[in-house]
């Protein structure tokens, strides 16, 4: 077998303690520093994920009919089901359909002038027809927030930081689960599964099924692709991280493939975030490190906030803008 284009971390490692602690997070460190992104095994996630996956093909099989009744457009949350090409990144839609999901909470009521990344909290909207969907969806959603925690803090000891320096942000952690189905594409003009973009929050977790078609942008060579490995997620880093670390870390472009014809992709994207309401802390490096602190990127087309919540909602309005214009008009810009 070829080697992984990506490095592959083991989660044991971690937890094992002692030297081979130190040896996972200078991976990490090394990782993270050239990619930005990697793979781990040692997860405990396998029979959930593979539940996960069997809920996930159910729920696109579901009649369209009953897929639209939870459509996003519902949702000031940005909850629910996106239908293919529904979605836009650099404003083309994207040839995927999908099933977002976030903590799940009771809306807040707005006052005058309150900002309106508030509105991004509130209820799921859940497919009663499949009986355990919510059961093994949210189990996944408790599990792969507690490896984002963990994960969060091996990155605060790369930065030569305490291990709980980002706690406050995140008790509990602002977390967004997105499910997709890419169906297979005749046409070689239209191949964007999603296009080119940074996650807005501190860490992704990637499942894949068997097929492959996510890539990765490397400095030294392109497009590289993350296809599945058995028993193994996909980690990357968002935009939270590259601004808390200030350039240090650095969230890195990344794409889905159409897969070819008759084939098809399903994914999980996990995408783990500070509390909205909390400012993402500007970390003080030490000299060696900030030495390589590139500053964090400026790109006039996507900027980036400090303020989570911000952060969060300016791609939520971009991705969406049926739901922008719905529940968010006269508010956003763009829309
Ligand atoms: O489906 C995938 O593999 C990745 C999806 C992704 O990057 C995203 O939704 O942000
Ligand atoms: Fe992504």
């Amino acid at each position: 077998m070829q080697a992984p284009a990506l490095p592959v971390l083991d989660l044991q490692q971690l937890a094992a303690g002692g030297e081979q602690k130190q040896a996972f997070l200078t991976q990490l460190a090394e990782a993270a520093r050239t990619v930005g992104f990697f793979y781990v095994t040692g997860h405990q996630l396998g029979q959930l994920q593979q539940a996960v996956m069997q809920q996930t093909r159910a729920f696109f099989a579901l009649p369209e009919a009953d897929k639209q009744r939870l459509d996003m457009v519902n949702s000031p949350h940005f909850r629910g089901y996106t239908q293919l090409q529904g979605e836009l990144t650099q404003g083309k839609p994207d040839l995927r359909e999908q099933f977002d999901l976030m903590n799940e909470e009771t809306a807040t009521v707005l006052a005058d002038g309150e900002p309106q990344w508030w509105k991004l909290i509130g209820p799921n909207q859940w497919p009663t027809q499949l009986p355990q969907f919510k059961a093994v969806i949210s189990a996944y959603q408790a599990e792969l927030t507690q490896l984002t925690v963990t994960l969060l803090r091996a990155f605060a000891d790369v930065l030569e930081q305490p291990a709980d320096i980002f706690d406050d942000g995140i008790t509990p952690p602002y977390t967004h689960m997105k499910l997709i189905r890419y169906p297979g594409s005749h046409d070689k003009a239209q191949q964007q599964g999603v296009g080119a973009h940074k996650d807005p929050g501190y860490l992704t977790i990637v499942t894949q099924d068997q097929q492959s078609g996510l890539e990765v942008l490397t400095d030294d060579r392109g497009w590289v692709s993350a296809p599945p490995i058995e028993g193994a997620v996909v980690v990357n880093i968002g935009e939270l991280l590259e601004l808390a670390s200030d350039g240090y870390l650095r969230a890195t472009y990344h794409r889905v493939t159409s897969p070819a014809g008759e084939l098809e992709r399903y994914s999980c994207a996990f995408f783990m975030a500070a509390k909205l309401n909390s400012e993402v802390p500007l970390l003080q490096l030490p000299a060696q490190l900030k030495a390589q602190a590139l500053g964090p990127s400026a790109d006039p087309n996507n900027p980036m906030f400090y303020q989570v919540g911000e952060n969060v909602l300016k791609g939520r309005l971009r991705s969406h803008p049926n739901v922008a214009q719905v529940h968010y008009h006269g508010f956003c810009q763009a829309c």
